[in-house]
């Protein structure tokens, strides 16, 4: 079936906005263009001479960073790209009588809030809130295919596997553990506060003395004339950046505890899944340490990034395995 088709390429390809979205925002180019949809008024980086006459113009305070605009840009038209894709797959979904309509039509209304989200993004100077949603949107969506994609793919997992029935309620206690924690990191990421605790495995110095809960999930921290790099004090940072660190544990333990509950499913995909969960937690805290020793090296906090993204997505379709009708 031609959907199928287009979903497994399309999910692939919201991986690589994300990842894309993940590399702009970790390499401070989000407001690389400081207008949208176009870069200074531009569908490219403007680099002629009377296009930077016009630009010195109309931003007589902005200095063009190429490379940083071209990240934005080459992230917003990938984007845009998806969204014809998505567009795409609730048309194929609307023309055949036994897929589902409701699923795609709420994944097309979410990537078009998605690109409202990326334009706010800019126009409002990268606020942690508008950041982290943006974030959230990207995971969303990813997690939404993958359930798309199942519904229209009959899965051969027996419906009477009565020992992996009973992990229903484990299994969606993780997943909303998991989503906590991918918000909670989105949060560290957009108040810049992935330095504001350097030591393991807790915060330097009198760390419990300075948390500061309120101020830290507070969803607005008033006006800025930008957000860029945080408006948070140090205190409040360390208080994000360690409440993504305890909650780490927590998510482990509760993935540790439903990979090893799967082992002894009587369905093999069911094992598998337990196995490929205990490989990405593993593989995840061993990222989220490295981004704390290695102070934040780009291509780990991407691929902690994308580990998160992996997380989701094994979490949904183990849900969706043991959830589904038999
Ligand atoms: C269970 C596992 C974990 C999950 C699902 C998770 C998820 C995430 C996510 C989604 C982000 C946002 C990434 C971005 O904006 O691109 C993030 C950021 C971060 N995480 Fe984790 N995390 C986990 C464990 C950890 C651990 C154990 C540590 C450290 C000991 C850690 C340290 C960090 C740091 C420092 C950031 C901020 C990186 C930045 O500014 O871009 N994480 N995490």
């Amino acid at each position: 079936m031609a959907v199928k088709r287009l979903i497994k390429f399309t999910l692939v390809f919201t991986l690589a906005v994300i990842l894309m979205g993940a590399y702009t925002r970790l390499s401070d180019a989000g407001l690389g263009c400081p207008d949208w949809p176009g870069c200074y008024g531009h569908l490219a980086v403007p680099s002629a001479s009377h296009e930077l006459a016009k630009v010195e113009q109309h931003f007589p305070d902005m200095t063009i960073e190429p490379e940083k605009a071209w990240l934005e840009m080459i992230h917003r038209y990938i984007a845009g790209t998806l969204g014809l894709m998505v567009l795409a797959i609730l048309i194929l979904c609307l023309k055949q009588p036994q897929a589902p309509k409701k699923l795609p039509s709420f994944i097309a209304a979410l990537i078009i809030f998605q690109a409202a989200l990326g334009m706010w993004t800019v126009t409002m100077k990268l606020m942690p809130i508008v950041v982290m949603a943006h974030l959230i949107g990207g995971f969303s969506l990813f997690a939404l295919l993958l359930l798309l994609y199942l519904r229209l793919k009959p899965l051969r997992i027996p419906g009477g596997d009565s020992h992996a029935r009973k992990l229903m309620p484990l299994a969606l206690v993780c997943l909303g553990v998991l989503i906590i924690q991918i918000m909670l990191g989105g949060w560290t990421s957009s108040n810049y506060a992935a330095l504001a605790c350097t030591t393991l495995p807790i915060c330097e110095g009198n760390w419990v003395d300075n948390l500061r809960f309120a101020d830290a999930f507070s969803p607005f921290q008033g006006e800025h004339p930008s957000f860029e790099f945080g408006v948070l004090d140090y205190s409040t940072r360390m208080t994000i950046h360690v409440t993504h660190r305890i909650w780490a544990v927590v998510t482990a333990i509760m993935l540790i505890w439903l990979a090893m509950k799967l082992r002894y499913s009587h369905s093999h995909i069911m094992r598998n899944s337990g196995y490929l969960l205990l490989l990405l937690v593993i593989m995840q805290v061993g990222l989220g340490i490295s981004n704390v020793v290695m102070n934040l090296p780009l291509g780990i906090a991407v691929s902690h990034n994308a580990g998160a993204a992996f997380l989701l997505l094994n979490l949904v379709f183990i849900n969706y395995a043991l959830w589904r009708k038999a």
